[in-house]
């Protein structure tokens, strides 16, 4: 179809243009320490009582974490889907059903909600209570990995999973904090965090490994679109925006972002904001700020929604699709307040990130 080609041909160009920068940089994403953390992380494997593979729940197959494969016969095994927040909740749904078809156990959560990782700790503690039962564990202590490409969320999870399985156990003393960062390839070393007690759970957060080349130009551009896996620089940035609007485009998530729309009244607006930011007060001391409440978001999702529901061309062509996108650089530039003399050359990739 004509429409999807601007989104296909769009990622074929992105991907296949990493795979070149970072041929020709010798760079790739390979960063040396995740060499050494290969060999650790592959050593311990078959030691942990449980694996839990985290994933990001956009892109559920691409992010899936090729080392794994290596170890069919680890039965005691999740699919944690992270980053619901983001995701599309219909087509979660399917991918639930889909990892149980292929006989693994699928969890969804998001790290930055406290009841979400409440839920994935009630899950965890079942499937340990599980291994205890099944006699398959007889100790005291259960170890769980969790592994993954870069930047699931990785640190993330396990700090709020310590935090609140430290606070439901009623245990006292210094909380551990693996490091969170937006770039890819901050945690270099495992590191251990208890999350339960009787039996003792410790977690063992592991560095993020990617594939040393990756051959799939689309599982590239894809990897590179969800923003972290693949580092800055090795990448177009207006390629990855344009492909971007190209995929929301067409499909029916702008419709959700009808009341951010310039339709809507700014008190509605105002109102809204001050509840959301009592709320976030109370959640700041624990959790990262919910980038849904932020106003630039909101502005964002506005724009993008008055752009789609107001263009009369047709997404089916090519020329329309890509008209389209560029009216909305025109007003996603205002969204973000980017000032007129300012050229072409902005980073688009803060439209990526609402
Ligand atoms: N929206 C959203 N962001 C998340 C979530 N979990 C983590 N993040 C963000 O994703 C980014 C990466 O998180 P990390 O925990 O550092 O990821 P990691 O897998 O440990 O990364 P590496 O150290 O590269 O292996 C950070 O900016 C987090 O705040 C989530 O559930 N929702």
């Amino acid at each position: 179809m004509a429409a999807n080609s601007v989104a296909s041909k769009t990622a074929r160009k992105i991907g296949i243009a990493v795979q070149k920068a970072a041929s020709r940089n010798k760079v790739w994403w390979y960063d040396p320490h995740m060499a050494a953390a290969t060999s650790a992380i592959v050593q311990r494997l078959p030691l942990v009582d449980l694996v839990a593979e985290i994933r990001d729940a956009r892109i559920p197959l691409s992010s899936e974490y090729e080392l794994l494969r290596n170890f069919p016969s680890l039965s005691r095994r999740i699919v944690v889907m992270n980053k619901i927040d983001l995701a599309d909740p219909t087509q979660l749904k399917g991918w639930m059903r889909y990892f149980e078809q292929q006989d693994c156990i699928p969890y969804g959560v998001n790290s930055h909600n406290k009841d979400s990782v409440k839920g994935l700790l009630n899950f965890v503690q079942a499937q340990v209570r599980g291994l205890c039962k099944g006699n398959h564990h007889s100790s005291e202590t259960i170890t769980i990995m969790l592994v993954g490409i870069p930047n699931v969320g990785k640190s993330a999870l396990a700090n709020s999973l310590h935090q609140i399985g430290r606070i439901s156990a009623g245990e006292k003393g210094k909380l551990k904090h693996a490091t969170v960062s937006p770039q890819p390839g901050e945690t270099k070393d495992i590191s251990s965090l208890k999350i339960g007690s009787h039996p003792n759970i410790y977690l063992l957060d592991t560095p993020g490994i990617l594939p040393r080349i990756v051959h799939d130009a689309e599982l590239c551009s894809k990897l590179a679109l969800t923003g972290g896996a693949i580092r800055d620089g090795l990448i177009e940035q207006k390629e990855l925006a344009v492909y971007f609007l190209a995929i929301l485009n067409l499909c029916d998530q702008y419709k959700k972002w009808a009341k951010f729309s310039t339709n809507q009244s700014r008190l509605d607006r105002k109102e809204e904001a001050s509840i959301s930011s009592k709320l976030e007060m109370r959640q700041k001391k624990q959790y990262p700020m919910d980038h849904t409440q932020d106003p630039i978001v909101h502005d964002v999702r506005g724009a993008i929604f008055n752009t789609i529901s107001s263009f009369d061309g047709n997404l089916e062509l090519e020329e329309d699709m890509i008209k389209l996108i560029k009216a909305q650089s025109v007003a996603l530039r205002a969204a973000f307040h980017v000032p007129e003399d300012v050229g072409e050359n902005v980073d688009n990739k803060s439209v990526l990130s609402c």
